[in-house]
């Protein structure tokens, strides 16, 4: 085992509702743990590789919750505080048999939105490989948005490798140009980026896999991941492009994290010295399984049922 993989980002508590219907007609909901970048860190924990995860919790049940879960899951929770004021952020998720589901915040003003420069300063940078960061955390509040600046700038000294996934949430931002604007700006100061081709709609101004591509290397980054949904994702790294299908899957559950199981399935792939186009493939495989579970990462696979998935499903034509 290398070194690990740090995230910084908030763990929510995570309401699912077991009947389909508006979110305040539901009246049983399961409890569960949600969040882009824990998602992507128990992934990566499933797949054997140390992670360690930054972030501050409530002093409340919902905190107490996603720290035993962390641990559960073999994610590095020494870089975890808990707020004396603040609460733990969690969200409402619906049900649906197509398409996506509702989705409700209750995250202003969290214990993790308080995350500052000075949380990441404590850290030991010598202790990681890579950095793996959303568009999400930024948008958390000025503070946060300060301590994941101060991440890249610290992480790009230690000479960490460093991955960007824009992950949109308009609904955290003042106004879409901020975003855009913001997101791009830390796109450019990272090693790959990993937007979805819809995203390159709102972020590049095309969903062309190409474009997308051109536009963030042309800003900076030397690779380009863009996924393509179901038909797989394109690659552009400084030496080489490609197209890798993406895996049939019988019925699609529900998208929500897919695209952190993506992520999982790239860094680790990358973590293990693995060439692009299988590192591609493996993300492509853990986003098609993510779609076949309703929670946001209890279907993250363990290396075996990883390999088991890929033996056994039929690729698409890309
Ligand atoms: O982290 C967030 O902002 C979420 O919305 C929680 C979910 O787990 C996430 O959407 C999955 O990417």
């Amino acid at each position: 085992m290398g070194k690990g993989l740090l995230l910084v980002g908030e763990p929510m508590g995570l309401l699912i509702a077991k009947q389909e219907g508006a979110l305040e007609t539901v009246k049983d909901y399961s409890l569960a743990v949600a969040g882009a970048e824990f998602n992507v860190a128990t992934g990566i924990s499933r797949l054997n590789h140390k992670v360690s995860y930054l972030t501050k919790l409530g002093d409340d049940p919902f905190g107490k919750l996603i720290e035993s879960t962390l641990r559960g899951n073999g994610i590095d929770s020494s870089l975890v505080s808990y707020s004396k004021k603040e609460r733990t952020g969690f969200m409402l998720k619906g049900k649906v048999s197509k398409g996506d589901p509702q989705i409700f915040y209750f995250r202003a003003g969290s214990a993790a939105s308080t995350l500052s420069e000075s949380d990441v300063e404590q850290i030991d940078f010598t202790r990681f490989s890579h950095i793996h960061l959303t568009g999400i955390a930024p948008a958390l509040s000025e503070t946060t948005l300060k301590a994941v600046y101060r991440m890249i700038e610290l992480g790009r000294k230690a000479g960490l490798f460093i991955s960007f996934d824009p992950n949109l949430r308009p609904q955290l931002w003042k106004s879409q140009e901020l975003m855009v604007k913001t997101l791009n700006n830390l796109a450019s100061k990272a090693d790959l980026v990993m937007p979805g081709d819809g995203e390159g709609d709102i972020l590049c101004g095309s969903s062309e896999p190409e474009k997308i591509a051109a536009f963030y290397q042309k800003l900076g980054a030397s690779s380009v991941i863009v996924k393509c949904g179901p038909q797989g994702a394109y690659y552009a790294t400084p030496e080489k492009t490609g197209k890798v299908a993406g895996f049939i899957i019988d019925k699609v559950v529900d998208t929500v994290g897919a695209g952190d199981g993506f992520a999982a399935g790239v860094l680790s792939a990358l973590m293990e010295g693995l060439d692009f186009d299988k590192a591609v493939e493996r993300g492509c495989a853990i986003g098609a399984i993510q779609c076949t579970f309703a929670g946001d990462n209890e279907g993250l696979p363990t290396k075996a049922q990883l390999e088991q998935f890929m033996a056994s499903h039929k690729r698409r034509d890309f």
